[in-house]
């Protein structure tokens, strides 16, 4: 089966902060993204790999271990999660790929083992995704006071990669709207099932300054260190 990667790296990263989109900023002595195509590159079966970034970030973006040797692809992103995407999808259209896999740039802990049984679970449905049982309490709040709870049996976190028959995920971005938060929710609305496959608490998504510096503790763990 011939099987691509895409990573989404496109977006400014409000929520983080800082003088750089989180993708770009440090983690361990490189920029998050190096991480994430690491992981990718360690990964059995990904015959191709897209990077979608900003055109602002494309100098940055160059000098990524393999983007100059070809091995990595650059892809123009949009102005949201699933225009980027889209637009990924697109420039793999013709090329014969059969599994997809998409993956949030920022998130630079994903495993081998992850990518792995997210791809095998394709087997039995049209697509599959990481996602982590919500095991803490649920409240509403309003004004800063608990108002209420809400039972969390069957909810769970989305994480990424999600992947995705090729055509079926194509033919769902091209006629979806827009506005939805990842790929499931595309593939969901064009009726594709999509099976769940265990997530990993540590494959976290840096979104908040303070993610930074859990990530760095966590690959420091993870060397051994
Ligand atoms: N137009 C966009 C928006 C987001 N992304 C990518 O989608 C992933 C998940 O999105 P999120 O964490 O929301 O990133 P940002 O949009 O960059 O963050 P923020 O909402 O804080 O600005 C990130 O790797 C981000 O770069 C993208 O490729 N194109
Ligand atoms: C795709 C995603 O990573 C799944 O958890 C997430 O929905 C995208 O990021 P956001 O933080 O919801 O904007």
């Amino acid at each position: 089966m011939t099987t691509a990667a895409i990573i989404v790296a496109a977006g400014r990263g409000t929520r983080a902060g800082g003088d750089l989109p989180k993708q770009w900023q440090p983690l361990a002595g490189q920029p998050v993204l190096a991480h994430t195509l690491a992981a990718f590159r360690a990964a059995a079966g990904v015959s191709r790999t897209l990077l979608v970034i900003h055109p602002d970030d494309r100098a940055r973006a160059e000098g990524l271990a393999g983007v100059a040797e070809g091995s990595v692809e650059l892809v123009e992103g949009g102005a949201s999660r699933d225009a980027s995407v889209r637009n990924a999808l697109e420039a793999l259209a013709g090329a014969g790929i059969e599994r997809v896999l998409i993956h949030d740039g920022a998130r630079p802990l994903v495993a081998p083992g992850l990518i792995a049984r997210t791809l095998a679970a394709l087997e039995s449905a049209p697509g599959a995704a990481p996602a982590v049982p919500v095991s803490d309490a649920l409240w509403r709040g309003e004004g800063g006071r608990v108002v209420g709870t809400q039972d969390r049996t069957g909810l769970f976190r989305a994480q990424t990669p999600q992947a995705f028959r090729y055509e079926a995920i194509l033919a769902a971005h091209r006629a979806h709207p827009g506005g939805a938060a990842d790929d499931v929710e595309v593939a969901r609305a064009a009726g594709l099932e999509v099976a769940i496959v265990e997530g990993c608490e540590d494959n976290l998504k840096v979104t908040y300054p303070g993610d930074f510096a859990r990530a760095e503790r966590l690959l420091a763990l993870a060397a051994g260190l």
